[in-house]
């Protein structure tokens, strides 16, 4: 599945977030998107997903418009890892991740009794199959995190849209929980585009990075290409350095200190 963002933009009311983004992914890339907290990535996730609606600019899943999918056609396309669980009170972990199931089931698909074998794979795949019977309000923020994850994988699609998967996670479940999508992905040729906080995560799990700054796409290429002391200054206004982790060979950021506003364009800072 690949998706053509072109020329997008967003506002939310008379707050401007995204100011003509334009961007193709390809079928089984794994794409990262960083950005300093506000800068729209979210909502970058949630215009491809269909869940909101750009202002100008087009969408397309495998060259199809997204404005003209319904909302079940795009479920059976991409699953959304969202950063909150439905508030829905004494639901159980089996029950919210059945649910991810029912874009390929018919109009009637939420009444019928669903095969569990899907349910239990997603719960197995997301190592939280002993947690099936619990209530979504008594979980833990790493637990919940991995629920989330199951419900997406449960739906089964060729593209996940993942906001932030190692959020809440200790450090060991953060690499579990990328392990897991890395490998998802190369079981089942997806796309993965995913937001991504640790700029050392997206060097090591993603192929491509596309940072985004004022609305726009500030750079996009590969970890090595993206990861410079110039992306630590002048889109998330750190001083820094990047160095090559020797083991894996990808790049290590190294953030020394924030730079004041003036500083924001001094490339030199951490070279
Ligand atoms: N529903 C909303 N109504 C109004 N403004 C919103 C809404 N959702 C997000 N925003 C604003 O839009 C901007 C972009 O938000 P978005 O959540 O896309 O950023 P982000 O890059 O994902 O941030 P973070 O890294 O903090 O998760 C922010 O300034 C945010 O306050």
């Amino acid at each position: 599945m690949s998706i053509t963002i072109d020329s997008v933009h967003f506002s939310y009311g008379s707050r401007p977030v995204l100011n003509g983004v334009s961007l193709t992914v390809e079928q089984g890339e794994f794409v990262a998107l960083v950005g300093m907290n506000g800068c729209g990535k979210s909502t970058l996730l949630r215009l491809v997903a269909g869940l909101l609606t750009p202002a100008s600019g087009t969408i397309t899943l495998d060259g199809v418009p997204l404005r003209s999918l319904s909302r079940r056609q795009i479920a059976r396309r991409l699953a959304v890892l969202h950063q909150t669980l439905p508030p829905v009170p004494g639901l159980t972990v089996r029950q919210l991740v059945r649910q991810g199931g029912y874009a390929h089931r018919g109009p009637l698909g939420m009444l019928w009794d669903a095969s569990t074998g899907e349910t239990d794979e997603a719960l197995a795949l997301t190592g939280v199959a002993h947690l099936a019977d619990r209530v979504l309000d008594t979980l833990s923020g790493g637990e919940r995190q991995r629920v989330r994850l199951a419900l997406a994988v449960a739906q089964n699609t060729r593209m996940l849209l993942l906001d932030e998967p190692a959020a809440h996670l200790d450090v060991r479940h953060q690499l579990e929980v990328l392990t897991l999508v890395r490998e998802l992905r190369a079981a089942r040729d997806l796309t993965v585009v995913t937001v991504l906080h640790e700029l050392d995560h997206a060097a090591r799990f993603a192929e491509r990075v596309v940072a985004l700054r004022e609305g726009g796409v500030w750079a996009d290429g590969t970890p090595g290409e993206v990861m410079t002391p110039a992306l630590l200054a002048e889109v998330f206004g750190v001083a820094g350095r990047v160095v090559v982790d020797d083991l894996h060979g990808t790049p290590r950021c190294l953030p020394d200190h924030a730079l004041g506003d003036h500083s924001l364009s001094d490339l030199s800072i951490g070279g």
